[in-house]
């Protein structure tokens, strides 16, 4: 393991809506407590790339797009992101090697270099227990999963990963400081799970060692987005 280096954890504010104002306002809402926004699947399909990039602004794109194909189409798909300058973008580790290789090369070939998206494999979605897991065909636990993943991607060129909370220290042990850790599956004490299975409040991921959370319902449907963002924020600070 590389040597200790000091950590900060920030928040990535998800911005789950099909609605292009909603987005806006809760990005303003959040911009003080949040390093970063999340457009993902849903934004995207409902309002496409140019509404992606009027909605991100000048805030940092987490571009959650989760690509997942053979390694030609995912490479020809960076191609076409590379318009929108996220600052990360995932795709998924099951998709083998080649893929997250192929993803590598084409983020390096597309991106201006200083300009390049940080590549981050999604390892075992945060929604999955063991049982969900193992329905998939694959028989090792959770933990041993996401650390096989996480090793591949990493191996592969990968620059972090999406994991929950309670991986974080095994990669930490198995992968060192590098790997850039980006964990969903974050609800304050109190919160609704919601869909999700892997789940630790914000301090607890913190003291685990993520580097980013990223927190949407939670936030997004709070009475108040803007104090709930900003209690998170002082959470992950205290
Ligand atoms: O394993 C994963 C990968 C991505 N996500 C994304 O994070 C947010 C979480 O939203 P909540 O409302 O806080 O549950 C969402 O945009 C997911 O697409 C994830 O949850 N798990």
């Amino acid at each position: 393991m590389s040597a200790a280096r000091p950590r900060s954890t920030r928040l990535i504010v998800a911005l789950d809506t099909k609605d292009p104002a909603q987005a806006v306002a809760w990005r303003e809402a959040t911009a003080a407590s949040a390093g970063a926004v999340k457009l993902g699947l849903e934004f995207t399909y409902a309002q496409g790339l140019d509404a992606v990039r009027d909605v991100a602004g000048t805030r940092p794109l987490f571009l959650d797009l989760k690509l997942h194909d053979i390694p030609n189409t995912v490479a020809s798909a960076i191609g076409s992101l590379a318009r929108l300058r996220p600052a990360m973008l995932t795709i998924h580790a099951a998709g083998g090697r080649a893929m997250i290789a192929a993803a590598r090369r084409a983020i390096d070939e597309s991106f201006p270099s200083g300009e390049r998206p940080l590549l981050l494999a999604v390892t075992v979605l945060t929604s999955l227990d063991a049982t969900a897991l193992h329905e998939t065909g694959v028989e090792s636990d959770v933990a041993d999963q996401v650390v096989r993943l996480g090793r591949l991607a990493m191996s592969a060129g990968a620059d972090g990963l999406v994991c929950s909370s309670h991986e974080i220290r095994l990669l930490r042990d198995a992968l060192g400081d590098d790997p850039v850790l980006v964990v969903p599956g974050i609800r304050p004490a109190g919160s609704a799970a919601g869909d999700q299975k892997r789940i630790m409040t914000p301090a607890q991921a913190r003291d685990a060692g993520a580097d980013w959370i990223v927190v949407g319902r939670p936030i997004t449907r709070a009475a108040d987005p803007a104090a709930q963002a900003a209690a998170i924020a002082a959470e992950l600070s205290a």
